[in-house]
C-alpha cells in the first residue's frame, strides 16, 4: 500500500514515517521545499506522480498565536490546501484521511465534545482548520476527518519539549490550570491512522467514513500535564521543577484557547475498534525517547 503524507518534519508525519517503516509500508512524504501548501496548486504534480492508494493530510500551519496575524497564510495552508488535496483524492478515486483539531470548538461545554457538537472556533487557527474540514466534506464523501488534540512526541515542536527546555534553566514554571484537554501522542495517532488507512483502502463502506475524535485516553489541564512532565523528567535524573498553577487571564496570549476541549472518542472505538493508550503511558514512552529510561529506585 502506497500512502502519501503531507509534511516532512512535523510530529505526525515523522511518526507515520517511523511506524510505517517498522510495518513495511510505503510512506511517501511530501513537503517544503518541493511543495508549498500556501500555493495549494503545487500539490497537484507530486500527488499525481505518486499514484497513492490513500492520502493522509497532516501538514498544517500550527502556530496558534501567529495565525492571529498571518490569517491569510493560515487559511491557505489549513483551509484551501486540504480542499485541493481532497479534490485530487476524488479524481484519483482514493480515500483521504485528514487531521483536524479540538480548537474547532468554543470550549464552553461542560462535558467532552462529541462529533455531533457544533464547532464554533474562537481562534484564527481553529477557524482555518474548520474551513479545511468543510472543504474536504464538499470535495469527497470518501474521507475520514480525525480531530485530535494537544499533540506531543519526540519530534518537532510541542508542549513537552517546551517544558523540558524551560526546566533546564528554571526551578519553577507558571502554567495555566483552567484549560482542560486530552494530550495525544503522535506515535499513537500514527498507529491509528495506519490502521484506519488499511481499512478504508479495502472497504468502501460509508459507515467507516466521516468525522471522528482521536485523542489519548484521559484528560488533564496544561498545569497538571506540566507537573507530570517534570515528575517524569525527575525520575530520569533531571532536577525538580515546580509548577505554579495560574489562570488563563494570568497568561495573556494573542489567540484565545478553549477552556474545555476534551474530545469523546467513543465513535472511533465503536467504528474502528480503536482506543489510544492513556496519555500518562504515552508520556512515559515519549520521555524514555527524549531523555532515557527511568533511573533505578535505590530502595
Ligand atoms: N500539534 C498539535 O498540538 C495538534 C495538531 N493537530 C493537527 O494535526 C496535524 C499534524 O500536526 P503536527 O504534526 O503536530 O504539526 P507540526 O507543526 O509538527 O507539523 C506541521 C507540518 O506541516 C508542514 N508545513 C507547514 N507549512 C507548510 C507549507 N506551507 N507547505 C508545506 N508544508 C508545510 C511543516 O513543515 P515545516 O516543518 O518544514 O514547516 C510540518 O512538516 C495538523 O493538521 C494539525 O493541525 C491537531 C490538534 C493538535
Ligand atoms: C509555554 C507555556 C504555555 N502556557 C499555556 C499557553 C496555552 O494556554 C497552553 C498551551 O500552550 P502551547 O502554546 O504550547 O499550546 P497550543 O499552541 O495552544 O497547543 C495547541 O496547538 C494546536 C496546533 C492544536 O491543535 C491544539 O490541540 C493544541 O495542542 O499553555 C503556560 O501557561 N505557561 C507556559 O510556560
Amino acid at each position: 500500500m502506497r500512502i502519501l503524507v503531507t509534511g516532512k518534519e512535523g510530529q505526525v508525519d515523522t511518526s507515520l514515517q517511523v511506524l510505517g517503516q517498522k510495518l513495511g509500508l510505503e510512506i511517501i512524504r511530501i513537503g517544503l521545499p518541493e511543495i508549498d501548501l500556501s500555493q495549494p496548486e503545487s500539490l497537484e504534480p507530486p500527488v499525481r506522480e505518486a499514484r497513492p492508494d490513500v492520502i493522509i493530510s497532516s501538514a498544517a500551519y500550527t502556530a496558534v498565536d501567529k495565525a492571529e496575524t498571518e490569517t491569510e497564510l493560515a487559511q491557505k495552508i489549513n483551509g484551501d490546501a486540504p480542499g485541493v488535496l481532497a479534490r485530487l483524492a476524488a479524481e484519483l478515486d482514493i480515500p483521504i484521511l485528514h487531521l483536524s483539531t479540538d480548537y474547532v470548538f468554543a470550549g464552553d461545554k461542560a462535558d467532552a465534545y462529541t462529533e455531533a457538537d457544533m464547532p464554533a472556533p474562537v481562534s484564527v487557527y481553529g477557524k482555518t482548520k474548520l474551513s479545511g474540514e468543510t472543504q474536504i466534506r464538499a470535495a469527497t464523501d470518501n474521507h475520514v476527518i480525525l480531530r485530535t488534540a494537544w499533540v506531543y512526541s519526540p519530534y518537532g515542536n510541542n508542549f513537552v519539549k517546551t517544558m523540558l527546555r524551560l526546566g533546564e534553566t528554571r526551578d519553577e514554571v507558571s502554567v495555566v490550570a483552567d484549560q482542560h484537554g486530552c494530550p495525544t501522542y503522535a506515535l499513537e495517532i500514527a498507529r491509528a491512522l495506519l490502521a484506519i488507512a488499511q481499512q478504508v483502502v479495502i472497504d468502501r463502506d460509508p459507515t467507516i467514513r466521516g468525522t471522528f475524535h482521536l485523542t489519548g485516553q484521559g484528560e488533564t489541564t496544561w498545569a497538571e500535564f506540566a507537573t507530570a512532565i517534570f515528575k517524569g523528567a525527575e525520575k530520569r535524573g533531571r532536577k525538580p521543577v515546580r509548577v505554579n498553577p495560574i489562570t488563563t487571564a494570568d497568561y495573556p496570549t494573542p489567540a484565545k484557547r478553549p477552556a474545555n476541549s476534551r474530545l469523546n472518542g467513543d465513535k472511533l472505538d465503536d467504528t474502528f475498534g480503536l482506543r489510544l493508550d492513556p496519555w500518562p503511558t504515552s508520556l512515559d514512552d515519549c520521555l524514555d525517547r527524549l531523555i532515557g529510561p527511568k533511573e533505578e529506585d535505590p530502595s
